[in-house]
């Protein structure tokens, strides 16, 4: 079961990584990871190829349970509880911690499925037609779509399919959404509407994103994480977090060299 009634962290901190070590296999990934999520704010994680950003992203849902090779070292607590205990049900943390993926992946099923096929294997005992224009009012795509439900969610175009696909995870209630690179599929002015949307959403929900895109990550976010990879004698890569601060601090007084060279673009 997973609470949310005590914290033993910050109370605006969601999500708390406590000297976390993941491993594919004996190849180390990330090494000791100490980072908090801000509640209703918008986090971005950013770095280059390799650091591990979609790695610790994945942790935060146990979305790497599904890699056979995965191995998790350390805690993640949601609140109170270590998303890691054996008591915990990945389905249930799946469902208050969503995702939204770099390619738009709607069901092939109709808009209207797209949104209710998920509440309704979650148990949703409400009005199906209100939480899927509610859904879709909220994922700022109502209004282009509202007369056509009945149509494949995969006839709409990439941007319109992405926002689909943050209703879908809006519609099962999640308290956090974890988005990665969602806007890399995406034209500019797609871009633009996704990153508008993700403005709107953090009122009500908690968001970290994984970007390529600095400018993105400067655009919309509250908190950025800046991550890097070493080589090690034995060829392996070890991705670790450099520097964690303001995303205003992060872009305009790094206090790290290592961030203030990848954000003026001499590396990565
Ligand atoms: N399923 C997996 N099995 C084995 N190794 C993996 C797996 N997924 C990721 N890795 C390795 O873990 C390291 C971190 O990968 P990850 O995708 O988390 O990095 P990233 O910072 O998100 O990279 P990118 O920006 O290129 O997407 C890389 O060396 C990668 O090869």
């Amino acid at each position: 079961m997973i609470t949310q009634t005590t914290n033993t962290q910050d109370t605006d901190t969601v999500l708390h990584t406590e000297n976390l070590n993941v491993y594919y296999g004996k190849f180390l990934a990330l090494q000791n990871i100490w980072l908090d999520i801000p509640k209703h704010k918008v986090t971005a994680f950013i770095g280059p190829s390799g650091c591990g950003k979609s790695t610790l992203l994945r942790c935060y849902n146990r979305l790497n349970d599904l890699i056979e090779s995965f191995r998790a070292e350390g805690k993640i607590f949601y609140y109170n509880k270590n998303l890691y205990a054996p008591d915990v049900d990945p389905v249930e943390v799946r469902r208050r911690i969503g995702m939204v993926f770099q390619r738009p992946n709607p069901f092939p099923k109709s808009i209207y499925e797209n949104i209710a096929f998920g509440a309704r294997i979650n148990g949703y005992k409400g009005d199906m037609n209100e939480l899927v224009e509610r859904s879709l009012r909220q994922a700022a795509l109502w209004d282009e779509v509202k007369d056509k439900l009945k149509q494949s969610g995969l006839s709409l175009s990439g941007g319109q399919q992405q926002r689909l696909c943050i209703a879908r995870a809006i519609a099962v209630q999640p308290e956090i959404i974890l988005m990665d690179e969602p806007c890399s599929a995406l034209d500019p002015i797609s871009t633009l509407r996704v990153e508008e949307l993700i403005h709107e959403l953090k009122e009500q929900y908690t968001i970290v994103i994984v970007t390529h895109n600095m400018q993105q990550a400067a655009r919309v976010s509250d908190k950025t994480a800046f991550f890097n990879v070493r080589s090690t004698e034995t060829g392996g890569r070890i991705g670790y977090l450099v520097e964690y601060n303001a995303t205003e601090v992060i872009f305009n007084n790094p206090q790290q060299e290592d961030t203030k060279a990848y954000i003026s673009g001499r590396f990565g």
